[in-house]
């Protein structure tokens, strides 16, 4: 159904591994929605479900039942040029282990999907600047992903994710190869050109550092959402929120460690 003040609407979103006696109930009727411009942070214990949703929304999984509609299109439905299209221009995806090709330099990598698009060379310089100034990478443009430190690379990913200008980010642990500080810089740049651009991001993360960031922040237990926290408008300070995430961290993880991990860098 069309709603211009939602981005993406997840709807009954259900997603079963395998069959039988050995299938996995990984979502189990999940509905949420991101409102354009917002940065939704995704929390939740290991295997909740939470990079089976972000896969599903890349495309890089077909769910089992339920709608994705992004811009009006229910993107489980699409096929052929459609899906290219929509993985090419609609989408951006940080992963945590940054996938940049070993042989591509950094701006080859980040100018990779435009290139694929057949942009011209003068437009897609004027992008890579933008956005190599935003990132603070300009130094290591002409530089291989060996010769980068972790937080470079990342940024070069990000940069790579954005620079098409994506109608949603999707990351996924974003800051877990991370030490505290390059998650924090990285963090402090998303921060920053969401607010500036208006890019929408759904984040998945295991780290509160990482989500104070955000403005919302959706838990997900078992394939479903159970709780939500926002940042309090006018704004909340951002040590203010981060009490909070770890308040209700204490309070879902029952005290055991490894329900709920997170890093206070
Ligand atoms: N390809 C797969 N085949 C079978 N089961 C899978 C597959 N991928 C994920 N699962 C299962 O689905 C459930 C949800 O997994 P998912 O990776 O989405 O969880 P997660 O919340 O991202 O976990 P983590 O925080 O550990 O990354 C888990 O029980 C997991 O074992």
């Amino acid at each position: 159904m069309k709603n211009l003040n939602k981005l993406l609407q997840i709807r009954n979103l259900k997603k079963v591994y395998g069959s039988g006696q050995n299938s996995t109930h990984a979502l189990r009727g999940m509905n949420l929605d991101v409102i354009p411009g917002e940065f939704l942070g995704i929390m939740g214990p290991s295997g909740s479900g939470k990079t089976t949703l972000l896969n599903c929304v890349a495309t890089m999984i077909k769910p089992t039942s339920g709608e994705i509609i992004l811009d009006e299109m229910d993107i489980t439905k699409l096929w052929g040029d459609e899906l290219s299209n929509y993985r090419g221009n609609k989408i951006g995806y940080l992963f945590q282990e940054f996938e940049l090709l070993d042989n591509l330099t950094s701006e080859e990598n980040i100018i990779l999907p435009l290139s694929i698009h057949n942009e011209s060379r003068k437009k897609m310089d004027m992008k890579l600047k933008r956005i190599a100034e935003q990132l603070d990478i300009v130094d290591i443009l002409k530089k291989f992903p060996s010769q980068l430190s972790g937080g470079q690379k990342q940024r070069v990913a990000a940069s790579r994710a954005l620079i098409t200008n994506p109608a949603i980010v999707l990351a996924d642990e974003p800051t877990g190869s991370l030490d505290s500080k390059n998650g924090r810089i990285l963090m402090e740049k998303l921060s920053y050109i969401n607010k500036e651009e208006g890019s929408s991001i759904l984040m998945v993360t295991h780290d509160a550092n990482a989500a104070s960031y955000c403005s919302r922040i959706l838990f997900i237990q078992d394939g479903l959402v159970f709780h939500e926290l926002r940042r309090e408008i006018p704004e909340e300070s951002q040590e203010k929120f981060y009490e909070r995430i770890i308040d209700i961290m204490g309070q879902l993880g029952g005290g055991s460690k490894n329900v709920l991990t997170f890093n206070k860098g």
